[in-house]
């Protein structure tokens, strides 16, 4: 999703920061939606039901067909944290996810570097599409423990982003609480720890920038700016690169399933609206529009979800969980 007028106005820019900070829908409770109007809720939810609540249709629909994992990393298989780089995946998620890759294919895409998804995930045999799927890497055919590139359809921007990301680590080191992100095809400035008074000067220098190098553009993500190439692609290209490579692009049967938390996995749900193929399943706690046709509320309840589709494909290969089940 793009930020119009961001080179024009500050307030503009401004206004975006924002808008990562919800604040229509309040939370009381960690764990329920909660709003001034109880009908916009009770639509939202029916209209995105919990992907938990519906496991069971979700499953009926998915009979005979091939399931594809897609996983956004951040706010989806890690937790939200103040300092982007302790953005750590749970030992239990990382089981889960590992099992998942045993049974489905699955790739996770990301807006970080693929390298530093990769160093987080630590998992063999999955595909990696970082940079926001410009980064696109997967296992060799001969070595599941080896990755290779498939594409990388942004590698021109390389030195530009280079460049970049040291501009602005200049420009904004006075803005206290700013960091800058290096993504390797493109970068974030994160803006969770500036108090709101720096929020303009932020926004200021990164619409400067923006100037200065217009083959870039802008996106926003959770408490972040990020600047990409201006390239036409995004997750949504990605996912639909790696149904391409793995031969079931065409295949009636295969049912692609996205889980992300953020503004940029759209474009993979909206891709997948858009082929009438699959779905998405948005994690939040709070009603935003969405291309998903599920939802799920945290980190916490996407690896339930994962755990339970581990167990259904367990139960029906008649796998060890079955015997287990059996004998109790
Ligand atoms: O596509 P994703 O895997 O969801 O990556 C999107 C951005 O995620 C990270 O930032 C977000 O998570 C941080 C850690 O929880 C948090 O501190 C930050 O406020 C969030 O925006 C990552 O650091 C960014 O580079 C990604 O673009």
């Amino acid at each position: 999703m793009k930020i119009k007028n961001v080179t024009g106005k500050v307030e503009t820019l401004v206004d975006s920061l924002r808008d990562s900070s919800p604040t229509r829908i309040r939370s009381s409770s960690s764990d329920e939606l909660v709003s001034e109007n109880d009908d916009e809720i009770s639509s939202w939810i029916a209209l995105h039901p919990s992907a938990l609540d519906m496991f069971d249709k979700i499953m009926s629909d998915a009979q005979g067909k091939k399931i594809i994992m897609f996983l956004d990393y951040d706010g989806t298989l890690s937790r939200i944290t103040e300092d982007h780089d302790k953005a750590y995946i749970t030992d239990e998620m990382r089981d889960v996810v590992k099992e998942v890759a045993l049974h489905f294919k699955t790739a996770i895409i990301s807006g970080r570097s693929t390298d530093k998804v990769q160093s987080f995930v630590k998992l063999a045999g999955i595909h990696y599409a970082g940079s926001h799927g410009m980064d696109i890497k997967g296992p060799t055919n001969t070595d599941e423990s080896n990755q290779e590139v498939m594409f990388q359809p942004a590698s021109d921007y390389l030195p530009m982003i280079n460049e970049v990301v040291n501009v602005l680590k200049e420009k904004t080191k006075c803005i206290p609480g700013a960091t800058v992100e290096h993504n390797k095809f493109c970068l974030s400035v994160h803006f969770r720890r500036v108090d709101e008074k720096g929020w303009a000067a932020l926004a200021e220098q990164v619409r400067l920038v923006l100037i200065d190098y217009p083959k870039l553009r802008l996106t926003h993500g959770k408490k972040v700016l990020e600047l990409r190439p201006s390239i036409k692609w995004d997750k949504g290209k990605a996912l639909e690169f790696l149904l391409n490579s793995l031969g079931l692009a065409e295949s009636e049967d295969v049912l692609p399933v996205y889980i992300g938390d953020d503004r940029t996995d759209e474009d993979a749900f909206k891709v997948l609206c858009e082929r009438g193929q699959g779905f998405g399943i948005v994690v939040s706690k709070t009603m935003k529009e969405t291309y998903a046709s599920y939802s799920l509320k945290d980190p916490s309840q996407v690896k339930e979800f994962l755990e339970r589709l581990v167990k259904w494909k367990k139960q029906k290969l008649g796998g060890e969980d079955d015997e287990e089940e059996v004998i109790r």
